[in-house]
């Protein structure tokens, strides 16, 4: 039987949820040129074939991301919000990257909760002055999507965790999946509100969003549309544990072009795909492809990179509005290791605390004389593991700095508070040697953040004292999508904790001529290498992926997640039933091959019997002596022999022809022979 929750979610998926919130009437730029709708049979109700050009209005992009780039605050009187950019945003920054004349529309969700009766003018107000549109979620549906679905299934797993007890991870949830699905869909309902199909493109970014493809491409066939996972991709042994695995799969590859950061995602990505859905790819001249139902799915390798302006803005203030000088007064006399991450169970925290604990021991020079800053920003997500690693970092900082400590000297000092970029720049530019141990990060860009900042600007250069500043040495862990990019870091295996200490050592012991070279190399890469040209090779690829598009004939078939875009050949054509029937009466010899699964019976029958109409009707067509009759499948030969019993006249192509009967009274005899060369 198939659970209430389940129909509800074939439903939702199927677009037909009940509209959470508000619906408003779409407002599109302009009028979407309507297609030439092909002869249709039902479940190709979205098939759209038009060869009309792009419309002369300029292209736009729509951005959809779990959260706009924009800060809400309530106003001091309590009426109403005032809003600001969010200048750490990176879908802020990937701007720079687009074409010049490109217009941006963001669709996100706020990181406050809005009243509904407040709804429909904080949409005014921000996408009037931010081209903002907000998916409210209503909280229910966003506890479950957030802290559920994507916080305690998604990250946990796509960081190698898998959920063996309750606690830990969390076991798979249903209702946190539908919640997952009823919040894509809710997003799919304000890109839907503000599109126009034929002019734009839609890049959506990251885990919280990989069922919106299938949403967006049951609505519109043609839609040029690309996916960034800025998380990692598990290795396929990790991911075939997911309970929803195909339905994801799936669901992405109504994308035209999908991004990871490293080529290990890509290939994690790419071996789900072959051993989950048996599709291949190709690689043509630097380009990535899957084959999929006649579309060829574009695959991007790219990591992402820094705002090189911002930083560099920041810099030209850092100096007057954070003291640095008094973070050198604080730490004069100290060699400063330096760490910056999220409060997260998979940055490796503590195994960096236990290799500094080490370093000190097989070190004792450095006693007295190194210190570990760690600047650890808020935990996003919640959950018993977490504060279990919070307790353990607790107690490490406390236990190091008992035994190491000395009045005026504690080898740890630990920042638990969000800090602002200027801020974080003052540390870096005390910092001699940034340390990142996280077991897992899709990317993470506080190594390039240091790079940038150790170089500085030229006004600040001016300024300084020494230049000697341009040198900087990094401890990156190998589990981290920015690891591949940085040739002159010491890499680490963060769960060696002897082999980072070790290495940490080395890196503060490291003469000053190799630190800048190393460093001159790293700053090199990080600053051409910047969001900038991240987003602008993304967008090229995605143009390119998609410009024949609007030539293709293309069906959507399917229904729920197996929803499909199947495109064919400009030279194709559908046979007309008047031409079907005509070459039938025709021919005097005809062989009729049909399938079972999709054919004979919906492919979501939970019975799978043939009906007594089959059996009618195949008996009637192969009581025709002109008709050769066989039912071809990948079903076993004991099934279809059983199912077709009462079918006299009927051959049996079983298991993929692997087994074949040509009539009733005939036994199965195999085939292989015929295969063999
Ligand atoms: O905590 P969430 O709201 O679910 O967001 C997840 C993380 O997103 C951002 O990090 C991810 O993207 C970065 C840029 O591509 C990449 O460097 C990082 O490795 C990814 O995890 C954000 O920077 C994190 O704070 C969020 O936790």
């Amino acid at each position: 039987m198939m659970s209430r929750s389940y129909t509800n979610l074939l439903d939702l998926a199927s677009g037909n949820f009940p509209v959470m919130g508000r619906e408003k009437k779409r407002l599109p730029r302009v009028m979407t040129v309507a297609g030439v709708i092909s002869e249709l049979d039902d479940d190709q109700a979205n098939s759209v074939s038009s060869d009309v050009p792009s419309s002369i209005v300029q292209d736009r992009v729509i951005i959809v991301a779990n959260q706009l780039p924009v800060r809400a605050k309530r106003r001091p009187d309590d009426k109403g919000w005032s809003f600001s950019w969010d200048e750490d945003s990176l879908m802020l920054h990937l701007k720079d990257g687009l074409p010049e004349d490109m217009e941006v529309i963001y669709v996100g969700s706020l990181r406050v909760e809005v009243d509904v009766d407040e709804q429909d003018d904080v949409s005014q107000i921000l996408l009037e002055k931010f081209k903002c549109v907000p998916a409210f979620l209503p909280p229910d549906i966003h506890a479950k999507y957030y802290n559920g679905f994507c916080k305690h299934h998604l990250w946990p797993l796509f960081h190698y965790m898998l959920p063996f007890s309750a606690n830990h991870g969390g076991r798979f949830d249903r209702s946190l999946w539908e919640a997952y699905v009823a919040a894509n869909k809710i997003f799919s309902q304000r890109v839907i509100e503000v599109i126009s199909p034929e002019d734009d493109y839609v890049w959506i970014h990251d885990y919280h969003l990989m069922v919106l493809p299938s949403f967006l491409r049951r609505r519109f066939i043609k839609l040029r549309m690309g996916f960034f996972l800025h998380s990692p991709f598990p290795s396929s042994e990790i991911y075939r544990t997911l309970p929803v695995r195909e339905e994801i799969l799936k669901a992405l590859l109504n994308a035209d072009l999908i991004g990871f950061h490293t080529f290990d995602y890509a290939r994690h990505f790419l071996s789900c795909c072959s051993r989950m859905l048996g599709l291949e790819y190709k690689s043509k001249r630097g380009y990535i492809g899957l084959e999929y139902y006649g579309r060829t799915v574009g695959i991007k390798i790219m990591p992402v990179g820094i705002h090189m302006g911002q930083i560099e803005s920041v810099l030209r203030l850092a100096d007057k509005e954070w003291r640095v000088q008094e973070l050198k007064q604080q730490f004069e006399g100290k060699t400063v290791l330096l760490g910056v991450d999220d409060m997260d169970i998979f940055k490796g925290v503590n195994l960096k605390l236990l290799a500094m604990e080490q370093m000190l021991k097989l070190h004792p020079k450095w006693q007295g004389r190194a210190v570990l800053v760690q600047i650890a920003n808020p935990a996003r997500g919640k959950g018993k593991d977490l504060e279990e690693i919070q307790a353990e970092i607790q107690a490490s900082c406390k236990r190091i700095n008992d035994t190491f400590g000395r009045p005026g000297y504690e080898p740890i000092v630990f920042i638990d508070r969000p800090m602002s970029l200027s801020e974080r720049a003052a540390y870096y530019s005390i910092g001699e040697c940034v340390v990142v141990t996280a077991v897992r990060d899709g990317m993470n860009l506080i190594p390039y953040e240091y790079i940038v900042c150790r170089q500085g600007v030229s006004e600040s250069e001016s300024d300084s004292a020494s230049p000697q500043l341009k040198k900087s040495m990094l401890v990156v862990s190998e589990f981290i999508g920015c690891s591949p990019s940085l040739s002159g870091a010491i890499r680490v295996n963060p769960w060696n904790v002897e082999a980072t200490a070790e290495a940490m050592n080395e890196a503060i012991s490291m003469n000053d001529a190799e630190k800048q070279l190393r460093h001159e190399k790293h700053y090199k890469y990080v600053s051409t290498h910047d969001v900038a040209f991240w987003a602008k090779s993304f967008f090229q690829d995605l143009e390119r992926t998609c410009r024949d598009h609007f030539k293709r004939r293309c069906w959507g078939i399917g229904l729920s997640f197996g929803f499909r875009v199947v495109a064919l050949d400009p030279n194709f054509r559908k046979l007309t039933i008047d031409a079907i029937v005509s070459a039938f009466s025709r021919s005097k010899s005809r062989a009729i091959l049909l399938d079972y699964d999709g054919t004979m019976m919906p492919q979501t029958s939970i019975n799978r019997t043939p009906s007594q109409e089959v059996i009618r009707i195949i008996n009637s067509l192969s009581g025709d002596p002109k008709n050769t009759v066989f039912i071809v499948s990948g079903r076993g030969r004991d099934s279809l022999g059983k199912w077709f019993s009462p079918c006299k006249n009927v051959g049996i192509a079983a298991e993929h022809g692997y087994f074949m009967r040509y009539f009733y009274l005939q036994n199965f005899s195999k085939k292989v022979a015929l295969f063999q060369v």
